[in-house]
């Protein structure tokens, strides 16, 4: 397999336009209605097939043991689920901060299991790769269908939609937000009444909030005077349950001078927003309509 060109895929970052959270299940997990929309900026995972089975990422992840990191565990899924004698050699380059808000574990996954299908000759459809996806975590979905969208139950019931696509600018406080711990936290409001998404797209960006932004901005004060001072300059969110928080900006010249203001030692980027994953793009495969 060595002479066959390598498979380079990316694996894009996401964020919660919205965030809102409707109840809990009795698992634990919490039911949630949040608009998903893609950057053109993410971490990039290369892929080349093997015919002795085995499966080898590099370079290992700082922290994350090879057991639980989510690209080998997307790997060894596809290959219970299929029964797939192949493997490969994965090698990511990891762009995305860790525990950020941005999904880029899930969508690392994602890109796995779409790129091996893919590799291995597969051909499932784009729904039962995102049912494998689902086990490994609640944003896996919405990087396998490829599309921004409208995400209920815990994130896997998807509605695409079209969104504004301005600019971004994305800031890292510098600090890890843990996401059991935003929702096992006791303040954090649970009730939110759900709403149509009609309702929430016709409201627009300027109505749109994330319910976990009390709670974070509690816990991790780095978070609150990072959204703070983001927000005097222009309307700006949590993505997630953070670390990550972004500004919303009308034109990528506007995006250049807040970052061009930002503190030192802050780690920031812009992004453009996209409603189609480049990785469906670089595949050419997209759910039929
Ligand atoms: C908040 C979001 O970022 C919105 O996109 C996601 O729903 C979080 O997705 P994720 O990072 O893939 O999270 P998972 O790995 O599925 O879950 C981490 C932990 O967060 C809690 N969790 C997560 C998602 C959810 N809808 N309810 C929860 O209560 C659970 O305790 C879970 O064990
Ligand atoms: N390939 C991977 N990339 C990133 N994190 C991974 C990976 N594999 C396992 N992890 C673990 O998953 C945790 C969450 O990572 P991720 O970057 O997806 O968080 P996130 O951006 O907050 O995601 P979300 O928005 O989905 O909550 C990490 O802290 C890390 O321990």
């Amino acid at each position: 397999m060595s002479d066959v060109p390598p498979l380079v895929l990316p694996a894009p970052a996401k964020l919660n336009r919205l965030l809102r959270i409707v109840g809990q299940r009795s698992d634990g997990y919490h039911t949630l209605q949040t608009l998903f929309q893609f950057l053109d900026i993410g971490d990039t995972l290369t892929l080349r097939g093997r015919g002795d089975g085995k499966l080898h990422l590099t370079p290992a992840l700082p922290g994350v043991p090879d057991e639980a990191n989510l690209i080998l565990r997307a790997a060894r899924l596809l290959k219970e689920a299929s029964g797939c004698r192949l493997g490969a050699d994965l090698h990511l380059e990891k762009r995305l901060p860790m525990g950020g808000g941005l999904g880029g574990g899930s969508s690392d996954a994602a890109t796995t299991l779409l790129g091996l299908d893919h590799l291995w000759g597969l051909g499932l459809p784009l729904a039962t790769l995102a049912d494998l996806g689902l086990a490994l975590g609640a944003d896996v979905p919405v990087f396998l269908h490829g599309h921004a969208a409208w995400a209920e139950g815990i994130g896997e019931r998807l509605t695409p939609v079209t969104l504004d696509t301005p600019w971004f600018v994305v800031v890292h406080p510098g600090i890890g937000v843990s996401t059991p711990a935003v929702f096992k936290a006791p303040q954090l409001t649970r009730d939110t009444p759900p709403i149509t998404m009609a309702r929430a797209l016709q409201g627009g960006a300027a109505s749109w909030r994330n319910d976990c932004e009390a709670t974070v901005r509690e816990l991790y004060p780095e978070v609150a005077s990072t959204l703070d001072w983001l927000n005097a300059r222009a309307p700006s969110m949590l993505t997630g349950t953070g670390a990550c928080v972004f500004a919303r900006l009308a034109s990528e010249r506007e995006a250049d001078n807040l970052l061009a203001e930002m503190p030192e030692g802050w780690s920031a980027f812009k992004a453009r927003g996209l409603d189609r994953s480049p990785l469906h793009d670089a595949l050419g495969r997209w759910p039929s309509a």
